[in-house]
């Protein structure tokens, strides 16, 4: 189930052909936006922009706060593309599906990929509005046989058996908090563990407690297996959450969680998280070429 619809090379290569005799832009860097979070598109000079129903191969986008568009274009003369909106596990897409996109940008020579997501709060220190600097993640589906690399492994992406360890760039950790440093917002970062979880419920209280006991700093529904796939491929991993709420933790007085709060937080912090990835992207060192 969790591939059902095996995709061969020759599908990532013919929606790849598509997007690049559609656009001139050559991308080195895409970025996956998060619930809410799809604005960071918004910064991108010169677009060219695609619904995702007009992209061949490419799934559809379900749920509220995911756009639903690929767009292309420059951030400081730097070739981006950016998915306004992801797909996840839970709206029903087989994990390969999920991670479609990430092998059509390899194919279309991206080198680095950002990777947002909006998650919620296990750590007690942690504060709605604070943004997590991706260190590690736990990939509940995947430790549990959901994966998107299970099936015939395809040795022009990638090793069979893949590394997981270090797969979020150091560099980039160490440039996003030079950064947020600079723009004076460190106060709202922090660094830490997301773990993905199949969704779409958010967590009961014991599963929240047994989240913290295994030293889970944020919990959302997707993220691992895109991060999955593009390390497979040899990408360069940078990853952000954003908390938009404290998982409930107890079971006195404590509001539940609901996806309008995530949204409403999101667009609280869509500007910071936009000045954060393009500083990120302005001094990170890539090459671009032109088609
Ligand atoms: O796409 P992300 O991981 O940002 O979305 C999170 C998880 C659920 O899709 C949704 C819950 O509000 O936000
Ligand atoms: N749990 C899981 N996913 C989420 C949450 C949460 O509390 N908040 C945003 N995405």
């Amino acid at each position: 189930m969790h591939c059902k619809d095996q995709i061969s090379h020759k599908d990532y290569q013919r929606t790849a052909d598509w997007l690049l005799s559609q656009t001139q832009h050559r991308p080195k860097v895409a970025i996956i936006c998060g619930s809410g979070l799809g604005m960071l598109a918004d910064t991108l000079q010169c677009q060219d922009s695609f619904k995702y129903s007009d992209i061949p191969g490419f799934p559809q986008s379900t749920v509220q706060g995911h756009a639903g568009k690929l767009v292309f274009g420059e951030l400081e003369g730097k070739i981006c593309v950016c998915m306004q909106g992801r797909f996840h596990m839970y709206e029903g897409h087989s994990l390969c599906k999920v991670t479609f996109p990430v092998r059509v940008f390899k194919l279309l020579g991206v080198e680095t990929l950002i990777v947002t997501n909006a998650a919620g709060a296990i750590a007690e220190s942690y504060h709605c509005g604070d943004v997590m600097i991706i260190r590690d993640h736990i990939n509940f589906p995947g430790l549990a046989g959901l994966n998107p690399l299970i099936g015939p492994n395809d040795d022009k992406f990638g090793p069979r058996f893949p590394p997981m360890s270090g797969v979020y760039d150091k560099d980039l950790q160490k440039l996003a908090f030079d950064i947020c440093k600079s723009m004076g917002v460190s106060q709202f970062v922090q660094e830490g563990v997301y773990c993905m979880v199949g969704g779409p419920n958010f967590e009961s209280v014991a599963e929240a407690k047994l989240l913290y006991k295994l030293g889970v700093d944020a919990v959302g529904m997707s993220t691992a297996p895109e991060v999955l796939v593009a390390s497979h491929c040899g990408m360069r991993v940078f990853g952000l959450s954003l908390i938009t709420n404290k998982v409930v933790k107890s079971y006195e007085g404590s509001e539940p969680t609901n996806h309008e709060d995530v949204l409403a937080v999101s667009k609280m912090r869509s500007e910071m998280l936009q000045k954060l990835i393009s500083g990120i992207i302005i001094r990170m060192d890539i090459n671009n070429n032109k088609a």
